[in-house]
């Protein structure tokens, strides 16, 4: 199964760039900006990585991301998750930024995009990996100061593909940035938006009745609700799932117990992902074999999630169909 999962053709579509800042990078970042870190050397970083929550997590994140100031720094830190995507065989990424994690911080919204898209420009010619860039609004902050984002975004709009929702879930519904959503699709943006990884099943019917996302983030607490699991099924609205991620934060006890494999037999268009690889300790390859390991899904299956990682991707229809053409001949 491991070398099955290695060969496939791969897209990633719920991957923050924040997230892949691996403790070595951040350290040399930190030495080469002058930024004060709160741990001494690589080991303290890699244990201060014990997570309760999200919240526990997104301290840490937020916290790992100021070492991040020049262009370069942004060029380096994709480049490095570009190459990792080349050994692991992901041919196709969708990669989120938090465009106000940096901007709070004085860094200019031109520096962070230019020197994401550089490397994704790099990977397009020399690795063949195909990408979309996402922004996502944080949920913790206000409606206005989504709205600012997506302003700062507009000259940038040919290289953004869409807009979407993450931080901290619990008490920051979608409804809450409903009008940005709207002013966003507007623009021409497609739209995604975390919702269901730590806060209950409303959140995802918010996200597809007010935001109407294309896909949702995670969205494992679905199975609560009967309704909205047919609903997601006969629509085939997509769910980006993040299983290393969801045990790392606690959404789910034990791998055993996640309901990736339940929602992917009921028909439900499921996808694997990484979310944070940095943080959670394994990239795409690493949370295929984490299913595999713990939730017995046979080889048909794990070429039907890889299926469903282009079909649930923003790529054209005859790209699309021909990574699947391709997928089926393993
Ligand atoms: N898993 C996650 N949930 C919400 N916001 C995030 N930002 C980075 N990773 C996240
Ligand atoms: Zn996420």
């Amino acid at each position: 199964m491991k070398e099955l999962i290695q060969k496939l053709p791969k897209a990633e579509l719920h991957l923050h760039i924040e997230g892949t800042l691996e403790p070595e990078l951040m350290f040399t970042l930190a030495q080469k900006n002058n930024i004060a870190l709160p741990y001494q050397n690589i080991e303290e970083i890699k244990s201060a990585y014990n997570f309760t929550s999200l919240q526990s997590f997104l301290d840490i994140y937020y916290a790992g991301a100021n070492v991040l100031i020049n262009e370069s720094d942004f060029f380096d830190l994709t480049w490095a998750y570009l190459l990792t995507c080349k050994a692991q065989n992901v041919v196709h990424v969708e990669i989120f930024f938090d465009p106000q994690t940096h901007t709070k911080r004085g860094i200019a919204f031109k520096t962070v995009v230019d020197g994401i898209t550089k490397a994704l420009t790099k990977a397009e010619e020399e690795l063949g990996i195909s990408s979309f860039l996402i922004m996502s609004f944080l949920r913790h902050l206000s409606e206005a100061d989504a709205f600012e984002t997506l302003e700062q975004s507009l000259p940038f709009k040919d290289k953004i593909i869409g807009v979407g929702l993450d931080s901290s879930e619990v008490g920051h519904p979608p409804s809450k940035f409903e009008r940005v959503f709207e002013a966003s699709a507007k623009k021409g943006y497609k739209i995604v938006a975390h919702a269901g990884e730590e806060a209950d099943s409303s959140y995802i019917w918010e996200a597809i009745n007010l935001l109407h996302v294309n896909r949702i983030d995670h969205g494992i607490r679905c199975e609560e609700d009967v309704k909205l699991v047919d609903f997601l099924i006969e629509k085939q609205i997509p769910l980006t799932i993040c299983p290393l991620s969801n045990v790392k934060l606690k959404a789910v006890k034990r791998m055993q117990e996640h309901n990736i494999v339940k929602l992917l037999r009921q028909g439900v268009l499921v996808t694997i992902n990484s979310d944070d690889p940095a943080y959670f300790g394994g990239y795409i390859n690493e949370n295929y074999e984490a299913v595999v390991k713990s939730l017995h899904v046979n080889k048909e299956e794990i070429k039907t999630l890889a299926k469903n990682s282009f079909k649930a991707s923003f790529l054209s229809e005859v790209k699309k169909q021909f990574f699947i053409e391709t997928i089926s001949t393993y």
